[in-house]
């Protein structure tokens, strides 16, 4: 964690994150770092991934605003919410009608207006990975109504949103998730970290932007 101000705002942010491939699917070990930040009295938490543009609307570069999520092993019972409840986090059951904050996204959207950007709107998949999904797979997510996906974020969000902390979150699209395995290309982790380390100025610049402009 590193602790600063920023736009006139005390910020945390996190160097890196805890996958859930990382650590047997543990969850909750994952979203600790949430959980801290829940503690420290932060309300607004803006998190950001690579992910694989499904929606052919997305090429390699863009930012999609993420509006809403499918978070497939919480679906499937991974969920960083399962086991005893400690009520210092929040209820234990909890809604995530509005998982990504409408004022918060209008607010990114009218940042990004102002600086030219093109911004897209999109829902967010969070598959357990490490491997990157076949075509098929790729089909059935889109088919299901995620343009976008990737293997974090879903789980830190519904933490966040347990604690009452909310969230605005966008996905760097560094590449295009294949739907045809006849014609299908390699995804590698290299082209993951070349797109996102070209991208990461203009991000960086696009959320300072937004932290500048929080009235929350
Ligand atoms: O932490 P994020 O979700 O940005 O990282 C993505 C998912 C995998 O960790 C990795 C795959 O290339 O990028
Ligand atoms: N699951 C998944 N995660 C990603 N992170 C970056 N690209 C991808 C992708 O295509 N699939």
């Amino acid at each position: 964690m590193v602790f600063g101000q920023l736009g006139g705002k005390k910020v945390v942010c996190l160097q890196g994150r805890f996958h859930p491939y990382e650590h047997s699917m543990d969850l909750a070990l994952c979203t600790l770092p949430v959980r801290v930040m829940h503690q420290l009295g932060v309300k607004v938490m803006i998190v950001s991934n690579a992910a694989g543009g499904i929606n052919t609307v997305l090429r390699h570069g863009d930012l999609m605003l993420i509006k809403d999520h499918i978070f497939l092993p919480g679906l499937a019972g991974f969920s960083p919410l399962v086991g005893c409840n400690d009520p210092r986090f929040g209820a234990r059951f909890v809604s995530v009608h509005d998982a990504y904050d409408k004022q918060l996204r209008q607010l990114a959207i009218d940042v990004g207006r102002r600086n030219n950007m093109t911004l897209y709107e999109g829902v967010y998949v969070m598959s357990g990975g490490p491997q990157y999904e076949s075509p098929a797979e790729v089909s059935l997510f889109k088919t299901v109504g995620a343009d976008a996906l990737g293997m974090s974020t879903c789980h830190e969000v519904t933490v966040a949103r347990q604690c009452g902390i909310k969230v605005l979150g966008f996905s760097l699209i560094t590449n295009i998730a294949n739907l045809d395995a006849d014609q299908s290309v390699e995804v590698s982790h290299e082209e993951v970290l070349d797109i996102a380390k070209q991208a990461g100025e203009r991000a960086s610049r696009f959320v300072s932007d937004i932290i500048q402009e929080l009235t929350i």
